[in-house]
């Protein structure tokens, strides 16, 4: 393949509403403010990739803003300094840039994206994905009643999804969990805590075993692995590691510790492609079960989503639910649709999705050409 010389970076600046608000102990989403990031090279091609940091730092220190800072400033420059061979060369050119993996990642998504397209492979097979489909789980915010959450759950149960992940907090927990359990007795259930908890909960969090649940999600502080490895000696529910994951290096330290028995895989969260798939790799050494999270994405990050989900080792199913459960209308075409709590990759090119650009400038709000 010939190398890839970037020729220009168009970031469109995107806001869009979604369909129901999404609650989580940190906050309350209405609408998703992110950036389409397409990368352009000189024969006239377009990659994709899509920004996942929130308006507020309360997930990870990034931004909407520092994510048009960084890449304006110095990622796009580092991206247009010489050609590339290869997207797995992006992430080793970013180094000079400490974290703002969100940034990275989606430029590096979109190198990869024109990678594949201009291989013309699917984004799954250029990363070497080896399934067709993949499982899918929903994500459920904090209702307003059990009876609401229920109804919700019914809902989702009969559309066919693998498995709900819901969002718990003290007094928030227990007595909710109970009651779905009860209506619910061999769903597969997990519950993502978003560091709610201390090991002063220790023993409150030793009760969630009678639950039968899949995984706790991120139960202790964002940047912890020493009081997950306690934690995890006294759960026989498997915690599963989201926000402390952002890099190879802090797998590595996680599965040394046995701070985790599963890990969350977000390509945003880790700076990107390449680095996913070598946590990845990590992961399948050690036998660790590894699902996609979600961040709320609009049908471009969804798409880099599933294509990483395709790899052997993410066994359980991801927060990669179809584009209807979030939007009125993507801005992809196909949209993203689960049947069978399945979603069938599309085997065109790169993200196998189309931009559906009368939706896409709808929803636009800036545009920022780089040259
Ligand atoms: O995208 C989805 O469907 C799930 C989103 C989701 O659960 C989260 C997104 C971002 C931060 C958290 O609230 C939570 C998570 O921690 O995974
Ligand atoms: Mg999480």
């Amino acid at each position: 393949m010939t190398a890839i010389n970037v020729k220009q970076v168009i970031l469109h600046r995107m806001l869009m509403l979604l369909k129901q608000p999404f609650e989580t102990n940190l906050g309350t989403f209405q609408q998703k403010d992110f950036f389409i990031v397409e990368v352009i090279d000189k024969e006239g091609n377009s990659g994709y990739g899509e920004t996942v940091a929130f308006p507020s730092p309360w997930y990870t220190e990034e931004t909407v803003e520092t994510n048009w800072h960084v890449m304006e400033d110095f990622l796009i420059p580092l991206l247009m300094e010489s050609p590339i061979e290869h997207p797995d060369e992006v992430s080793g050119r970013f180094k000079v840039i400490r974290r703002n993996n969100m940034a990275k990642a989606a430029l590096e998504g979109a190198v990869w994206d024109l990678y594949a397209k201009r291989e013309g492979i699917s984004l799954s097979e250029a990363i070497g994905g080896t399934k067709k489909a993949v499982d899918v789980g929903v994500a459920i915010g904090i209702q307003s009643s059990t009876t609401e959450l229920l109804e919700l759950i019914e809902q989702y149960t009969q559309q066919g999804y693998k498995r709900v992940k819901l969002k718990i907090k003290p007094g928030h927990d227990l007595e909710v969990l109970r009651e779905v359990r009860k209506q619910f007795p061999t769903l597969p259930i997990m519950a993502d805590a978003n560091s709610a908890y201390t090991l002063a909960d220790l023993e409150h969090l030793k009760k969630l075993d009678e639950l039968d649940l899949m995984m706790i999600e991120q139960p202790l502080q964002h940047d912890d692995f020493i009081d997950h490895a306690t934690l995890q000696k006294e759960l026989n529910t498997p915690i599963c590691l989201d926000e402390s994951i952002h890099t190879y290096s802090d797998a590595k330290t996680a599965i040394a510790l046995g701070s985790c028995k599963i890990i969350s895989i977000k390509p945003g969260r880790v700076g990107g492609i390449t680095e996913a798939k070598k946590i990845h790799d990590l992961c399948a050494k050690h036998d660790i079960p590894v699902w996609c999270g979600g961040m709320l994405e609009a049908g471009v990050g969804r798409a880099h989503s599933l294509a990483i989900a395709t790899l052997p080792q993410f066994t359980l199913p991801g927060d990669t639910a179809a584009s209807a459960n979030y939007w009125a209308s993507d801005i992809i075409t196909p949209e993203v649709t689960v049947d069978n709590g399945q979603v069938i990759l599309p085997e065109e090119p790169g993200i196998g999705y189309q931009i559906n650009w009368t939706l896409l400038e709808a929803f636009r709000i800036d545009k920022m050409v780089v040259n």
